[in-house]
Order: C-alpha cells, then structure tokens, then sequence
C-alpha cells in the first residue's frame, strides 16, 4: 500500500506525495542536484551530512544500486526526493533497488511531487530549512518544524562524518573506470593521461586529510603510485609531519567551512612545509588558512556539468560540483591567485598560492559520478610533490 509524505519548507510551502525507503521525520538543508546520473555517488557522499537532496532528473532508480559504486562507509544525507522512483531496475551490475537501500539505511524518500516547482523555489528564494515526514502530515505542525529547524551556517558537521582513525588505503580504481579512460572522438581514439595510464609505484607518501572523504578521491591518488594514508579531519599539524609525507590532500566534506578553526590551524601550520592539493571543502579551507574568506551561496553548484575555465590553459572543463560556500574574491591576499573560474556565475573554482606548492579546486576532479575531463589535477598534485622532492 502506497504511504504518505510530505516534505514542508520554512518559506510555508508543502509539498506531497509518496513515501519511499525509511519511515520517519528528518529535517536539513533542502538543495538540488542537476545529475542525470550518480544518484549512488551522491547518496554516499558524506558532503551532503545535514541535507535533503532533490534530484531534478525526472526518474531515479533506473539502475539500481552496485555495490562498488558506493563513495563512502554510509548515507550522510537527510532525506531524498526524486519526481519518479523507478522500481524495477535494469542493469548487471545491480543487487538491490534504491527503495530497498534506502530501507536498509533508514533513509526517507519522497516521491511524486512536482521536483521543478520545488527547484524553481530554492532557485529564486535560496536554499532554506525543511522538514521530510511519514509521521506528521499535519501541514501547519511540519511548517513550523521546517522554520524553527537549525540553519546550516555556523555549524560544524564535519565532526559527524569524519573517520575515527587513520588508516592505509590500497584500492586504485576500478577498472569500469579505466575502460572509459579511452573513447572515440569523430573517429579518432582520444586518451584521457592522467586516468588511462597508472604511474609506475613509487616511494612517495600522500596523507589524505579526511573531513568526509569520497573513496573515489585516495583511489586517484594509490593510481599515481603513491602510499596513501588517511587521517581524521580533526589532526593535527604535527600528526601529518609525523608521518614524514611528501604531499598532503585536503579532501571534501559537509557543511560550513568556517567554524572548522582546528582544520584551518592545521593546514596554516603545513603551509610552506609540504605540496597540498585541496577540493571543496579542502579548496575552502585552504583559502581560509591563506587568509580569504567565504560565503554562503544563494543555492550552491550541485551537478555534473558545471563548466570552469582554467585560466593557465583558456580552456572550459565541464565538471562535477556539490557546494554551497565559495571563496570570497574580494578577501584573497597578495600571495593567492585565482586559477579556475566557474563560467556560470563567476564564483571562485580554483586557487594557487603564488609562492608556496599549495593549490586546490571548489569541484571534484574524481568526478564519480561525472565527466573526467578535470583529472589532470591529480597528475599536477604528483607533479609538484616530484619537483619538491628533487629541489629539497
Ligand atoms: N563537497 C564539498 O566538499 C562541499 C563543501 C562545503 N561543505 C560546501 O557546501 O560548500
């Protein structure tokens, strides 16, 4: 038998339609995603902590759920809304339906409403509080939960998603992605460098940073032959110089990046001392640590092609994004440039600083789910260790 669900937002509006996956209430953040594909990656990016995620694509599901497609330990999100759940999916590589993940997970889903109304909503008044239930359908009662519900300003989230230990990573990528790593283009075969070749092992040491990593990130970086390892969000300066690496990676992860002051200390105190390369949330703290500061955006960047321009080569990388801050151009010191620009709406997309080897991008270079065309950063990160090395 079919259930009710609504979800209700703080600007009074409510929207119903069918419940799907967990039964419950939750409330976060209500922000949309334009992918028409990566609804798996998107689920387990621990990014979305403290978020109802609306896909605009209009039926969701259609392939199922794969088992090594999953971008981290669990689902961080709140809530998940999509026009039409598929239930009957298609595809080899599929043990379960998202219907039944998302039950396993205890996850709510809403299904049946009108996702364009709903996204034509957060796109004019911004991005605002609601409420997703099965248990309360009393409209007034879940309106005045969606305005009372916290704001995701101020708050530190990392905290909840960060891993307890440090810990060795092994895996490379898998090889559906290294099948992709060549296609045809007008008949001519084109070959993506940086993912269609695998440096040969060498002997240097990455240490990810971990604020609610995706695998798909120390999966790129084992694949330039490095030892990887990983350490919780919240170490210390000192912890990383212990291990003696020769890079360090910033990674993504949920939430404002200014009440993270222990991250941003940490990475002032590794400036100048070792390469760093940074996404997202990484890129955020990094420019925080260099002194710029952020801002919230009206309704953030979530999807898989978000055309950047790179300012050293002229050309438009179309990539894959999930942010809702931005580095504040006006706040960059002298020793920051700006390297990558989202072509959109002129937001900051990458950084370099002019005299340390630190650098970093507000998209996701490990795409997982999106295009490739940004995997060149991970052979720059290689790169800049390489020459570190050789001039130290
Ligand atoms: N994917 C991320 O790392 C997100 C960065 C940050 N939490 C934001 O929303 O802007």
């Amino acid at each position: 038998m079919q259930k009710t669900a609504k979800l209700a937002l703080a600007d009074g509006s409510v929207f119903t339609g069918t419940a799907f996956g967990a039964d419950g209430e939750v409330h976060g953040e209500v922000v949309f995603n334009t992918s028409m594909t990566g609804y798996q990656e998107i689920l387990t990016d621990p990014s979305y902590c403290g978020q109802i995620v609306t896909m605009t694509y209009p039926q969701i599901g259609n392939y199922g759920i794969a088992p090594e497609d999953i971008e981290s330990g669990g689902i961080a999100l709140q809530g998940f809304i999509v026009r039409e759940l598929c239930e009957i999916p298609s595809n080899y590589r599929s043990t379960q339906t998202l219907d039944e993940y998302l039950k396993a997970a205890g996850v709510i889903g809403l299904q049946g409403i009108d996702t364009r109304a709903l996204v034509r909503k957060i796109r004019t008044s911004g991005a605002m509080t609601g409420v997703l239930s099965t248990v309360d359908l009393d409209d007034e009662s879940l309106v005045k939960k969606a305005q009372s519900s916290p704001q995701l300003v101020g708050q530190d989230l990392v905290s909840k998603v960060l891993p307890a230990e440090a810990r060795e990573w092994d895996e490379g990528l898998h090889p559906l992605a290294h099948s992709s790593s060549t296609h045809s283009l007008s008949g001519k075969t084109v070959t993506n460098m940086a993912e269609g070749e695998d440096q040969a092992e060498s002997n240097y040491h990455i240490v990810a940073i971990d604020y609610g990593m995706k695998w798909n990130i120390p999966r790129h970086l084992k694949q330039l032959g490095c030892r990887v390892t990983i350490l919780p969000g919240n170490c210390t300066a000192e912890d990383v110089l212990a291990l003696n690496p020769d890079g360090v990676f910033l990674s993504n992860g949920p939430g404002d990046p200014e009440p993270l002051t222990y991250a941003i200390e940490t990475i002032r105190n590794l400036l100048g001392k070792v390469p760093i390369f940074g996404i997202c949330l990484g890129h955020q703290l990094l420019g925080l640590a260099c002194g710029c500061k952020t801002f919230k955006l009206k309704f953030g960047h979530r999807g898989a092609n978000q055309p950047v321009l790179n300012h050293d080569t002229k050309q438009v990388e179309i990539t894959s994004q999930n942010h809702g801050f931005a580095i504040d151009p006006e706040t960059m010191p002298d020793d920051v440039e700006v390297t990558h620009t989202n072509m959109n709406d002129n937001t900051v997309a990458g950084l370099r600083h002019k005299t340390h080897a630190a650098f970093s991008v507000q998209y996701h270079p490990e795409a997982s789910a999106g295009p490739h065309d940004s995997h060149y950063l991970f052979k720059q990160f290689f790169d800049s260790i390489c020459q570190t090395r050789v001039s130290s």
